[in-house]
């Protein structure tokens, strides 16, 4: 090893000359700082997530914060964007992976969303790399040759990238310091802009982030403890660093107003993240009685409980001038069959015309073949402005009830079951074997969709309400019956790619399913099987 280690900061992975340029001396110690300063405060929330479950396992329904009602009722607004995240109205996003990095940057998406979490397995090499990636990308400097030969370097005009660490509750385990491992969303963020943002503000940009999976406002001010110390420590103005936050959980719905107030001088906006969002409704009822939610596929953004969550996203965020930035249909283009290719593309375009119809600033893409799609709903409302944030919705007013409203419950298919035994096998597989994000039965697959199929199957055998259409309720029986029928036909059908990933996938989806404790995020006994 040819760097230095600051007093402290063990490193428990391979190195090589290029991760060396990422994990200097330099940056270790910042990332060292960050994690002294806030790992307290970070391991106190994750504990209070654990008391809020036992709340509502206790029946206590969320509702809006009665404390926060003057945050609610008074008259501010986040502080103005800078120019270059005015108009984002066709987002890309997608792992830290090179070749993809380069694409969706040229893919004429006005942003780009460079993903360390969801849609990317972290790895340690999967990590490293992404930072590599991540500053040559701000540099300019990123290129590819595939192993076809084929040249990737970045056009003129490319997006504004905007990064997602991972969340508050995913650790780097190869990154010690004084003995304890340090979390991945201050290390993801602790790097990027460590070696990001003196280089940026010289050239007239700044680090942007995307922020997953919070829980409260409090999380949410404790990222802005991270950036103000951040922004000291290594001399940058106050309020450079923006970030748009995920509302993709249940409970983060009844404080929004709350989470972009912690954040206003840092918040460019907040994203409707509708897959983590159904996740967590279903983790956070699932020991209510009277909880249960139809197939997967039944849960579109049209049920009213979607609709009421998207509605008053959009709402708050133009209350304080806020962009509001819609979620991604897990639609993707076709090969090989035009009449589906169409019908998947025609939903795409549905999808976003109600978002920039509803007064959504912009929306989430997977691939860049959506962007021309997406950008043509936009455009259509939007002409030449850059945004619709002066779009105010007083017609909006929802209740605690609304976001509660959880329809349908019907229905529930031996069909539905048995594809999200299926989807949730194949992405575990893939996940394991390093990809976080895989197209499965002509859909987007990720952690976070993943998580819905194996959330869905651990609810219905629990809830009295989980009952297959024909009758048959659902058991831990009818589970490994339909689990054993699954893995054959996988088997089969995957032939030689049917590896010991899949093997250990295939376990892991059993145990996560048949286990009586709910295990809070698939990731974390997955990171067991990385490295
Ligand atoms: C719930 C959430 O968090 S949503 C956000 C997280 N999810 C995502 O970001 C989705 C990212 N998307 C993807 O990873 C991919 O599009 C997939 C896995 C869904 C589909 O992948 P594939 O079937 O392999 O795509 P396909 O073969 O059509 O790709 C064609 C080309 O587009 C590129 N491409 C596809 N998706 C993307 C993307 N999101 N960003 C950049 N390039 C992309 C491919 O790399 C390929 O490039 P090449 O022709 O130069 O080799
Ligand atoms: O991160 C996005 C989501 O839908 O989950
Ligand atoms: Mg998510």
């Amino acid at each position: 090893m040819a760097i230095t280690l600051p007093q402290g900061v063990e490193i428990l992975a391979p190195l090589n000359a290029e991760y060396e340029t990422i994990l200097t001396t330099e940056a270790l110690a910042f990332v060292a700082k960050l994690h002294r300063k806030f790992e307290g405060t970070r391991r106190e929330l994750i504990a209070r997530r654990v008391l809020r479950q036992a709340e509502l396992d206790a029946g206590r329904l969320p509702d809006f914060l009665p404390e926060t009602a003057a945050v609610r009722a008074a008259d501010w607004k986040i502080a103005p964007l800078p120019a270059d995240l005015l108009d984002r109205r066709v987002e890309i996003t997608g792992p830290v992976e090179r070749k993809m990095m380069i694409n969706a940057l040229n893919s004429g998406a006005k942003s780009f969303m460079a993903d360390f979490e969801d849609s990317n397995c972290p790895s340690w090499d999967n990590q490293i790399s992404g930072q590599i990636n991540v500053r040559d990308a701000y540099r300019k400097t990123i290129s590819f040759t595939s192993p076809e030969g084929k040249q990737y370097a970045l056009n003129d005009t490319i997006a504004t990238l905007l990064l997602r660490p991972r969340g508050w509750h995913l650790m780097e385990k190869h990154i010690t310091v004084d003995g304890d491992i340090v979390s991945g969303a201050l290390f993801d963020f602790a790097l990027s802009f460590f070696h990001n943002i003196h280089y940026l503000l010289e050239n007239g940009r700044a680090t942007y982030y995307y922020l997953p999976k919070m829980e409260s406002h409090l999380e949410a001010r404790l990222w802005n403890d991270v950036f103000v110390f951040a922004q000291n420590e290594l001399s940058v103005a106050q309020g450079t660093i923006k970030a748009t936050v995920l509302i993709e959980t249940i409970l983060a719905a009844f404080e929004m107003d709350e989470i972009l107030y912690e954040l206003r001088e840092h918040s460019c906006g907040l994203n409707a993240g509708r897959w983590d969002y159904i996740f967590s409704c279903i983790k956070k009822f699932k020991n209510n009685k009277d909880f249960c939610l139809a197939n997967r596929g039944a849960i579109t953004m049209t049920v009213p409980f979607m609709r009421a969550y998207a509605l008053l996203l959009l709402k708050t965020c133009h209350q304080r001038q806020a962009p509001a930035i819609g979620g991604m249909a897990a639609l993707i283009p076709i090969k090989n069959d035009p009449v589906a290719n169409e019908k998947a593309l025609g939903g795409v375009k549905a999808d976003k015309d109600r978002d920039a119809g509803d007064g959504y600033d912009g929306g989430w893409v997977a691939h860049p073949g959506l962007v021309p799609i997406a950008m043509e709903s936009f455009n259509a409302v939007l002409g030449d402005a850059p945004n619709q944030i002066g779009k105010q919705r007083p017609d909006v007013n929802t209740a605690a009830a609304d976001l509660l409203c959880f329809q349908p419950e019907t229905p529930i298919t031996e069909a539905g079951m048995k594809l999200n035994i299926d989807v949730g096998i194949q992405y575990l597989g893939s996940w394991i074997s390093g990809n976080g994000c895989v197209p499965i039965h002509n859909l987007m697959e990720d952690a976070a969709t993943a998580e819905i199929s194996r959330a869905q199957i651990w609810q219905w055998i629990r809830s009295p309400k989980g009952v297959l259409e024909d009758g048959r309720k659902v058991t831990q029986e009818l589970f490994a019956q339909f689990h054993g029928e699954v893995v054959a036909d996988l088997k089969d059908k995957l032939g030689s790619r049917w590896t010991r990933q899949y093997e250990d996938a295939a376990r892991m989806f059993a145990e996560l399913t048949s286990s009586d404790d709910f295990v809070e995020f698939l990731t974390l006994p997955g990171y067991d099987y990385l490295d």
